[in-house]
């Protein structure tokens, strides 16, 4: 079956920089032409635990975080960080460790959406999958249930604070790399560094396919 890639929205930020050349915009450009796996050749921090996965096929999205900590069951919280969202943002859920109740569905997602965010990656569950299917908005979880959060409120959540992703800790504004193989998170200074060594190697590979495919023997091909 076909799948379509969801690329994201060139990001405004909230201070509506346009930079066209060093800029955070220039930048989400660029990463709409690196293959987001090349990126762990060359790095060792900053990969999401790979439990946590695209609920949706065909997804490739690069962004800033907006980040939420969500700390028992408490759905206010989310709604908060949804106001927060800007076009091409990326907003992360920290549930707390909590992985039972989904703080992702249907009207978040509607949400996030109408904020023109880029995708959702959520260390915990989340809901409504039919519906997210059908929103098309990429989400990122460990896997789907129908126990939701609450509208109950929790003085240990936060929104935009420093928090915890699949075992990797996300500023808000760190990059957020995502596709059907897993998430990325750098921080801007690691992004800009790693982004021109991955494009130089994405562009060398078709060379060194060709060689083994043309059959030259496979001992001067593969550094040994
Ligand atoms: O309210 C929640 O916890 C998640 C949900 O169902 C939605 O966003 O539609
Ligand atoms: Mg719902």
């Amino acid at each position: 079956m076909a799948t379509t890639l969801h690329w994201t929205l060139v990001p405004r930020t909230p201070s509506g920089d346009t930079d066209g050349s060093t800029g955070r915009n220039h930048l989400s450009r660029r990463w709409t032409t690196v293959s987001f796996p090349t990126i762990g050749h060359f790095l060792e921090d900053g990969f999401v635990d790979p439990a946590i996965r695209s609920l949706l096929d065909g997804v490739k999205v690069a962004g800033p975080a907006v980040t939420v900590r969500i700390a028992e069951n408490d759905a206010y919280a989310m709604n908060r960080s949804l106001l927060e969202l800007y076009p091409g943002a990326v907003l992360v859920v920290d549930m707390s460790g909590d992985h039972r109740h989904a703080p992702v569905g249907a009207v978040t997602a509607a949400a996030a959406t109408a904020q023109d965010a880029a995708v959702v990656v959520d260390d915990g569950v989340a809901t409504d999958i039919l519906e997210l299917r059908t929103t098309g908005l990429p989400v990122s979880a460990r896997g789907t249930s129908c126990l939701t959060t609450k509208r109950v409120h929790s003085g240990r959540s936060a929104v935009n604070n420093p928090v915890q992703c699949g075992c990797i800790l996300v500023n808000p504004g760190d990059w957020v790399l995502g596709d059907d193989n897993g998430v990325i998170v750098l921080s801007p200074k690691t992004a800009a560094d790693v982004l021109g060594r991955a494009l130089a190697s994405d562009a060398a590979e078709p060379a060194l396919l060709a060689r083994i495919a043309s059959g030259e023997p496979l001992e001067s091909v593969l550094a040994t």
